[in-house]
């Protein structure tokens, strides 16, 4: 298997008035082909993550690590060569889709832009592309929306939007942070099926950002969990829902409608003052004595790593 995209730890901290450790030693390997489902709770980490691949953190952002897409070191190369890489090398569908469009524009414009912007593709042809890809997302009526403004659209229309902009070019590497957040569920199946769909043509791959365990189990071919910056359990979304290991994961299983709705007991730390030895042991149902003074490497056990002292 060729690995298209590797990071290997990655660490993301903000510098301000506060030291915000965002994320913490986070190393994850993306193959062709592949889907990667990054979960956890809000504020874990993940949207940083994906920043920190496409280049776009704030200059606040310290960045350490390294981050390999097909055989290039993405965090040392300047803006330029950068910018060139975005679009068809990378794509990237942002978690909020108000700010992704540009208000000005008409939907059809914005969806189809990409098109004539990296590939050429004449006015004619690019808007052809664009219903096409509207239409494979849910919209009976391609023609009709595309003559919109995003004012004039719900915001599951945007999101949906976005994801059109972000997939016309079928970039190799797509990151997609919550593109099914608040949309039904039809609506959640044609999106699965349009970024499911990429997949087929060779060289590709997604890295998909998701509160929906539902929709990482449909589509993953590893799930990696975050928990405070760092990666608690990862493994083939069979055995880190079925038989998750880590009690983070545990819980977030637990916490799913169809398991009783039950929440994890408690609040995450904040990445300003995160606790010694584990950062999961406040909350921790099944902690050790070793939990609260040392702080948990990530262990192999069969095809999952997980982050935790009883998986020693
Ligand atoms: N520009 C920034 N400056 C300072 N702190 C930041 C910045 N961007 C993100 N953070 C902090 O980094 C941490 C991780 O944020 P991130 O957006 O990656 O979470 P997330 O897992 O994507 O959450 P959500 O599920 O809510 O989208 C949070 O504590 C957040 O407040
Ligand atoms: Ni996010």
């Amino acid at each position: 298997m060729t690995s298209l995209l590797e990071i290997r730890d990655l660490n993301v901290t903000f510098r301000g008035n506060q030291t915000v450790r965002a994320v913490n030693g986070v190393s994850l390997s993306l193959g062709e082909g592949e889907v990667l489902a990054l979960v956890g709770e809000s504020g874990c980490g993940k949207s940083v993550v994906a920043h920190a691949i496409a280049r776009l953190l704030p200059p606040s952002a310290e960045v350490e690590g390294n981050i390999r897409f097909q055989d290039t070191d993405l965090l040392s190369l300047d803006e330029q060569a950068m910018e060139k890489i975005r679009g068809a090398g990378i794509g990237v569908i942002f978690q909020n889709p108000s700010l992704a469009l540009n208000p000005l524009h008409r939907i059809g414009r914005q969806v189809a832009e990409p098109l004539r912007l990296h590939r050429r593709v004449g006015k004619e042809e690019s808007l052809g592309t664009a219903s096409r890809v509207l239409s494979r997302l849910g919209f009976p009526d391609p023609e009709a929306v595309m003559a919109l403004y995003p004012s004039q659209s719900s915001g599951g229309m945007n999101q949906r939007f976005v994801t059109a902009a972000s997939t016309v070019l079928d970039p190799h590497l797509l990151i997609a942070d919550e593109p099914t957040k608040g949309l039904d569920r039809e609506r959640v199946d044609g999106v699965v099926a349009e970024l499911g769909g990429r997949l087929s043509g060779a060289g590709s791959a997604l890295l998909l950002i998701t509160h929906d365990l539902s929709v990482a189990r449909a589509m993953a071919d590893t799930i990696a969990v975050m928990y405070a910056g760092e990666v608690v359990e990862e493994g083939s979304p069979e055995t880190v829902l079925s038989s998750p290991l880590h009690p983070y994961t545990r819980g977030l299983v637990g916490s799913l409608p169809e398991n009783g709705f039950v929440p994890v007991p408690g609040l995450a730390p904040s990445p300003v003052a995160l606790p010694g030895g584990c950062r999961f042991h406040p909350r921790c149902p099944d902690r050790l004595e070793c939990c609260t003074g040392e702080h948990p490497p990530l262990f192999v056990s069969g095809e999952q790593s997980v982050r935790c002292w009883r998986c020693r």
